[in-house]
């Protein structure tokens, strides 16, 4: 079906929707993993935004039960140069295509996304408008411009747990959230008392939590720090999660109040979250960092890790105070800040996804980091 993709800055590419009529807008950015398209369309992180892949051949595995990130699709549209209408993998219980449309999310190919993502290095990310409707390029570039800009939102209040919930052999559990003490964890002692702040967490983050020997509860994002103090956890996490971090201010006053009282781990909106919570300040960047290949220098051991990574927003490494600040990572392809330790509060966070899915293993260390700060 014919179809209009518009960017605010003028652009427009004509292409087609593989998923039946429809409009959709948000953000437009693009991951560079090659494949587990199935995580990046579930990952909360993408809520409020369009992804382009720019590897050219996707559905061609399908997709399954097991592979997802959260209950839902989150982006607002995915884009693909060639569909693969016939999947084939031993694992596959249906196709993309079906996939997309039982949610109803658009999926569009058939346009030059080498272009595309040229496009968006040179002029950053941007607003855009899709449609089956409205084909006139001039129009739907205007409807693009009038969307809300990514900063300034608060997203994570969209996508966050409405009630608390166990995270127990692989799955949520209901938890009864009106038991607030040291009785409601079922396995202290033998496990480390973890709760976790849901900005939009992704479920590997609590496979990999649980794995590494946690028992967790998951909270809502504007869990008070009171609540969290009457569990007397081991150790807080703080999530990954959509949009601006800025504006999340009652979960960095929480955090900002928590300091000292338990260890803390962040990832990416965690990790942006906790910079904020200690003084430091975030920015956008042009066109962020998300796919499965973006090397991180882990500057306590030397080593290089290739790493899965996410985030359209950072922490300006200058405004963090090398005094209570030591820097741990940092990106190889443009030297921003991919992770921090804190030099007083037994705190630390990564920019990046250790948790992977899509990507690599090299930064699964961490969680065992994580669980050896609790001890
Ligand atoms: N994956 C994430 O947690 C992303 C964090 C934040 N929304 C950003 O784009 O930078």
């Amino acid at each position: 079906m014919k179809t209009l993709l518009a960017l605010e800055d003028g652009r427009t590419f004509d292409c087609r929707s593989f998923t039946g009529p429809g409009e959709t807008s948000g953000e437009i950015v693009f991951n560079t993993s090659m494949t587990g398209y199935q995580e990046v369309l579930t990952d909360p992180s993408y809520k409020g935004q369009m992804v382009t892949m720019t590897y050219p051949l996707i559905g061609n595995y399908g997709v399954n039960p097991e592979d997802t990130e959260s209950d839902r699709i989150q982006v607002s549209a995915f884009i693909v140069r060639e569909y693969q209408h016939f999947p084939s993998n031993f694992r596959a219980s249906a196709t993309l295509e079906d996939y997309l449309k039982k949610q109803g999310i658009m999926g569009i190919e058939e346009l030059d996304t080498r272009a595309l993502t040229r496009h968006i290095r040179n002029a950053g990310a941007m607003r855009a408008f899709i449609s089956t409707e409205d084909l006139d390029p001039v129009s739907l570039v205007k409807r693009a411009g009038e969307i809300p800009s990514m900063v300034g939102q608060d997203l994570a209040r969209q996508v966050t747990t409405s009630v608390p919930y166990y995270w127990t052999d692989g799955k949520p559990v209901p938890c009864d959230a009106s038991v607030s003490d040291k009785m409601i964890w079922k396995h202290r002692g033998k496990k480390h008392a973890v709760v976790a702040f849901d900005f939009g967490i992704k479920y590997n983050i609590l496979r990999c939590l649980e794995s590494a020997g946690c028992e967790i509860i998951v909270v809502p994002a504007s869990t008070g720090a009171d609540t969290i103090k009457a569990m007397s956890p081991d150790g807080i996490f703080l999530s990954n999660g959509p949009g601006d971090p800025e504006p999340v201010t009652y979960a960095v006053e929480t955090i900002q109040s928590l300091l000292g009282y338990c260890p803390m781990f962040g990832i990416c909106l965690g990790h942006q979250i906790l910079g904020l919570a200690l003084g430091g300040k975030t920015f956008k960047l042009k066109f962020g960092h998300r796919g499965a290949n973006q090397p991180v220098k882990n500057l306590l051991t030397g080593k290089i890790e290739i790493t899965s990574q996410n985030h359209g927003f950072a922490v300006d490494r200058d405004s963090l105070d090398k005094k209570d600040f030591e820097i741990t990572h940092i990106n190889l392809n443009d030297n921003t800040l991919e992770g921090f330790r804190h030099r007083k509060y037994p705190v630390f966070a990564v920019q990046y996804h250790p948790e992977a899915s899509p990507g690599p293993h090299d930064a699964n260390y961490l969680f065992d980091e994580f669980t050896n700060l609790m001890k």
